[in-house]
């Protein structure tokens, strides 16, 4: 059985119910499924529905393991103003119920990994953008979770931070974990995740390896980007002008 199998008829939003319909699809142990999908196409309202933080799912989600732990990395921080990184770390480690020991262990390799050894004591609140995406991320990792759901990771990341990120992901995937990564970057989509999930105006476009999402398209050896671009035409014929009467 899959990490968590998915199964979404409809949900959305109290006045707004229908916002996603039909998404179906299962993240396996080790895999590393990109969410894809332009602007309002569903992508944080299907992750919500996962998260379970969604008052209305007409569907089924179904984890593997109901009591395995489910780590949301979000696209923005949350930060509280008067903790440092460290604390941030700590708060984690003890809603998690993590021995002092293990999470002091943890935690300073983390910290190491991601090249914020120095600003341990300092608050996150005057850290750039990515240092602070790092933050989040650290805390992801450190919960050794079956399933990492993480929300457009490559914005604020340097690419030697995204190196660093990819490669400890990658360790993760090779424990069994799986992962859900939403992203706009496709070529780096293309290169890490070895299944995508394409939605277009809350439905789902494509889902498979990129052979698959090729065949669905009928563009052999083409890219996901180009593959991507070419289904969201057939799924979205334009609109207005000439090419829309
Ligand atoms: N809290 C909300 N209440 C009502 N409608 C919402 C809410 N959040 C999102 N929506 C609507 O749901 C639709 C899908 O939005 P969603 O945020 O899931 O898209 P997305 O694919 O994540 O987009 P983006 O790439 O811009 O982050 C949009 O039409 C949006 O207006």
């Amino acid at each position: 059985m899959p990490i968590v199998d998915v199964a979404i008829d409809r949900a959305g939003y109290p006045g707004r119910e229908g916002v996603i319909n039909d998404i179906h699809f299962a993240i396996e142990a080790g895999e590393l499924v990109g969410l894809i999908g332009p602007n309002g196409a569903g992508k944080s309202t299907t992750i919500k529905a996962i998260l379970g933080l969604l008052p209305d799912v007409a569907g089924r989600i179904q984890f593997a393991d109901p009591s395995g732990r489910v780590a949301y990395i979000p696209e923005h921080p949350v930060l509280y103003d008067t903790l440092t990184l460290w604390e941030h770390l700590e708060l984690a480690a003890s809603a998690l119920e993590m021995d002092a020991e293990t999470f002091e262990d943890r935690g300073m390799r983390l910290l190491k990994q991601f090249r914020l050894t120095a600003v341990k004591h300092h608050l996150p609140s005057s850290f750039s953008k990515g240092m602070q995406q790092k933050m989040m991320l650290i805390i992801g990792f450190l919960q050794k979770p079956d399933l990492y759901i993480i929300d457009e990771p490559f914005i604020g990341l340097d690419p030697k931070a995204t190196k660093d990120f990819m490669n400890m992901l990658h360790e993760e995937r090779k424990r069994g974990a799986g992962v859900l990564m939403s992203t706009h970057v496709l070529d780096t989509a293309e290169r890490l995740c070895n299944s995508f999930v394409l939605l277009a105006d809350g439905q789902l476009v494509a889902a498979g390896d990129l052979d698959a999402i090729r065949d669905q398209c009928g563009m052999p050896g083409e890219s996901l980007f180009d593959c991507f671009h070419s289904l969201l035409d057939l799924a979205e014929p334009p609109q207005g002008g000439e090419a829309g009467r």
